[in-house]
């Protein structure tokens, strides 16, 4: 009888790296000296991937991929990991294509095709999950965060479209660099979204000067954003951010109810006054039965330009707190810093400047965290997927 030997390319495990040296456990003492097999190589990615741990991937990677393929190309000069994913994680995944290759000393690269499911139906066509970013208090940084997590959340591999609810101050436009930009219509009937670097946009600031909204009472801004919602012509997107006015009463309760959101984030200064006003917004969420996936604690922390020294100008572990208290999770921090600032006021966003940069970094974690959790929390398959509220 012959025996079949798998044919053997140039490929061995890297002996120094030693954090996938002990993933890999005793594969890697068995054969670190000896190339590898093209079917011992896969089958070596196969099992680091599904045993790699993270706070997006709690039980590995493979758990819920689908359509994984792992192929070499060039006698093993090129290995490409194929795989579908139900959330954005375009860095947490080249981060472990880069360990792989190390400890391969090959290039491995991956292929990756991202599969959103919505998970709550609604009737706004084109558009996968509605998030609502809010915040009890004004000026904590809601929209500076809603247009950072958009592009975060492109940078990672997902399509985007944002619509400012904030009627009464609509400050979407400025910071997207669309100030007097107007919307067209295409059939008289549809509005097709502005258009910043690749992120949709709506808002009533492309459609009336400010001081009018100003004056609209409650139910004139509730269905001019209704209008805003349904008559635009999104263009498949598998997130709708919408950038809630500050505040909790019956203006947000109102569009809390009416637009079909999948889920809530919620943003907050670790000041006091702010935490107070966040932990009313978590519970009116509660109350409309709009999951809320989790805080993003906002000007944390400053860090000195010049000692590097991290100082917590208004208090410390706040936004941990209240997630903790209200059973919900702290999605993320972000500085105090002048680059985000002048990025809001000028139109820009840091992660379009440099999306490997520490600030735009910190925003795709945060990207990636309120991603997972609502694939997690909300899975359709799951019982604790939303009900539909229809008022
Ligand atoms: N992390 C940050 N570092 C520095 N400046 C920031 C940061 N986040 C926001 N800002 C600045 O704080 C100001 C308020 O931000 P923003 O308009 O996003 O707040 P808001 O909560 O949406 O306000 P409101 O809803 O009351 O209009 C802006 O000038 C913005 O550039």
């Amino acid at each position: 009888m012959v025996k079949c030997i798998a044919p053997t390319v140039d490929i061995r495990l890297n002996r120094t790296y030693s954090r996938w040296i002990k993933l890999f456990g005793k594969f890697f003492s068995s054969k670190a000296e000896t190339a590898l097999s093209s079917d011992e190589i896969k089958q070596l990615i196969a099992d680091s991937l599904a045993e790699y741990r993270s706070d997006i991937f709690p039980d590995g990677i493979l758990s819920l991929c689908t359509d994984v393929n792992i192929s070499l190309a060039g006698k093993g000069k090129k290995i490409t990991v194929a795989l579908t994913v139900p959330f954005p994680c375009t860095f947490e995944l080249s981060q472990v294509a880069d360990n792989l290759s190390e400890a391969l000393q090959t290039k491995v690269i991956f292929d990756v095709q991202l599969q959103v499911r919505p998970v709550r139906s609604h009737e706004i066509a084109n558009v996968g999950n509605i998030i609502a970013v809010a915040s009890g208090k004004g000026g904590v940084g809601k929209s500076t965060t809603t247009v950072n997590l958009a592009y975060a959340l492109m940078a990672e591999g997902a399509k985007v479209g944002i619509l400012d609810a904030d009627i009464y101050g609509p400050s979407i436009p400025t910071m997207l660099g669309l100030k007097n930009e107007k919307p067209t219509s295409k059939d008289g009937k549809l509005m097709t979204p502005l258009n910043a670097q690749g992120l949709e946009a709506m808002s009533i600031g492309f459609l009336v000067p400010d001081e009018e909204a100003t004056v609209w009472r409650g139910p004139m801004a509730s269905s001019a954003f209704s209008q805003l919602l349904n008559e635009t012509d999104w263009s498949d997107l598998d997130y709708l951010l919408i950038d809630m006015p500050p505040g909790t009463g019956d203006i947000q309760l109102t569009l809390a109810q009416k637009v079909p959101v999948a889920a809530a984030v919620v943003v907050t200064t670790p000041q006091d006054i702010a935490l107070a006003d966040a932990a009313k917004g978590i519970v009116m969420f509660d109350k409309v039965q709009v999951p809320v996936l989790g805080v993003v604690e906002n000007m944390s922390y400053h860090l000195c330009e010049h000692c590097g020294e991290k100082s917590h100008l208004f208090g410390q572990g706040g936004g941990g707190d209240i997630a903790t208290s209200y059973r919900t999770r702290l999605l993320g921090q972000l500085p105090l810093d002048i680059a985000i600032r002048q990025d809001a006021d000028l139109g820009k966003s840091e992660i379009i400047e440099n999306s490997a940069g520490e600030i735009a970094l910190l925003y795709r974690k945060i990207a990636r965290n309120m991603a997972a959790q609502l694939f997690y929390q909300l899975d359709s398959r799951s019982p604790n997927t939303a009900e539909i509220v229809t008022l």
